[in-house]
């Protein structure tokens, strides 16, 4: 798996000490501003100019982070036999995938899929097609890449519009990339992960808490101020129906978690829903402490960080879960298997 790129981002910080984040990156910064000021007002006609940066942003992000999880690997890149690319800030034809693809030096035939809407919960549902594609097709080497610009949807602030502070004050810009297959081969690769169990939950009626649309001005965004109460009362029995799928019965803290921080807020509440100590969630709020909200790219980020306390011992549950939040409500939830704890089954 492998997370993550500085090159084309500069750093803020962030000055809301409620938020949890310390360090978010970001593609458009005071340079890119200056020479776009209009960016800043959504009631004037930038989509043109935001598309045309993105579009040539986004993959060049997914592609640095792309290649570190192939050179992890350690096979080359031809090996790839499918390509899942989740972007929310990518609107043109040929796509950022077919992009990707090319600076990496794809096979021409590699599968490629786009999901361009799912917004946060964009890296779940992307592990989850990527799951469905390995076990249905042998030998498939799936990569699974995440790439968010937040410059899509950036405005100053305005009048009846909290959101967008609050978007101004969470979301930040990055990109994740991990490889899955089924049937790992001995003595080259090295599982991570096992994608135990997936599932997807609506909550209903809630269509209209985290929207986003297409305007003349940018991508706008909302999230409602519900959406932390929402997914609080949601997400107990969503766990309780997806381990009763797979007929296990879990104690939470036994469990290690992937939950996407969209918020501290959502965290917060995720753990005292749960009873959960508190460092249960230490990755996902290390990741957001560091970036902040980068949307479909987060959890593979909290992944990333998960395999880092692994490997030094801070988090040694065997089974874990992987939760990301997006528009619907839609709640991705799968059920991770430690890889280290195969071996020793
Ligand atoms: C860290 C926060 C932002 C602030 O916490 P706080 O400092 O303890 O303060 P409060 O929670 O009390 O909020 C401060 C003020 O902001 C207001 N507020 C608080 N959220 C709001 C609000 N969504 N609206 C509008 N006013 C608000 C809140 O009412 C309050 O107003 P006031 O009482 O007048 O001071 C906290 O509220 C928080 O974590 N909220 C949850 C953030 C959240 O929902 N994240 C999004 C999850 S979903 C997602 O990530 C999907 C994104 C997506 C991406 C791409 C796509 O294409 C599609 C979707």
């Amino acid at each position: 798996m492998h997370i993550c790129d500085e090159l084309l981002c500069k750093m803020f910080s962030c000055p809301g000490k409620n938020s949890g984040i310390e360090r978010r990156y970001v593609h458009l910064d005071e340079e890119l501003l200056g020479a776009h000021p209009d960016f800043s007002d959504r009631a004037l006609p930038t989509l043109d100019a935001r598309i045309d940066m993105a579009s040539a942003a986004v993959p060049e992000l997914a592609a640095s982070a792309a290649a570190r999880a192939i050179a992890e690997r350690g096979r080359p890149a031809a090996d790839v036999t499918h390509l899942v690319f989740s972007t929310y800030s990518g609107r043109k034809a040929p796509s950022a995938d077919l992009r990707l693809a090319s600076l990496l030096g794809l096979r021409p035939t590699v599968s490629r899929t786009i999901l361009s809407l799912n917004g946060c919960s964009g890296g779940g549902r992307a592990l989850q097609l990527a799951k469905e594609l390995a076990e249905n097709n042998r030998g498939a080497r799936v990569l699974v890449a995440c790439s968010e610009l937040t410059l899509i949807g950036f405005y100053g602030p305005q009048e009846g519009r909290l959101d967008t502070i609050l978007g101004n004050g969470v979301f930040g810009d990055g990109a994740g990339a991990v490889i899955v297959g089924a049937d790992p081969v001995d003595c080259i690769e090295r599982p991570l992960f096992e994608m135990a169990f997936a599932t997807q939950t609506t909550i209903p009626e809630t269509e209209n808490e985290i929207t986003t649309r297409l305007m003349k001005g940018g991508l706008d965004f909302h999230v409602s101020i519900r959406v932390p109460k929402l997914l609080k009362s949601n997400i107990e029995r969503c766990l309780i129906d997806t381990f009763e799928s797979i007929g296990i019965s879990a104690e939470w803290n036994d469990l290690f978690w992937a939950i996407h921080p969209g918020g501290r807020a959502i965290l917060d509440h995720v753990e005292q829903l749960l009873g959960l100590g508190v460092e249960k969630l230490a990755a996902s709020r290390r990741v957001l402490r560091e970036y902040g909200n980068m949307s479909g790219a987060t959890v593979l980020f909290v992944l990333d960080e998960l395999r880092r306390r692994r490997a030094t011992g801070e988090e040694v549950a065997e089974w874990g879960v992987m939760m990301a939040f997006g528009p619907g409500i839609t709640i991705e939830t799968m059920v991770l298997h430690a890889a280290g704890s195969l071996k020793e089954n």
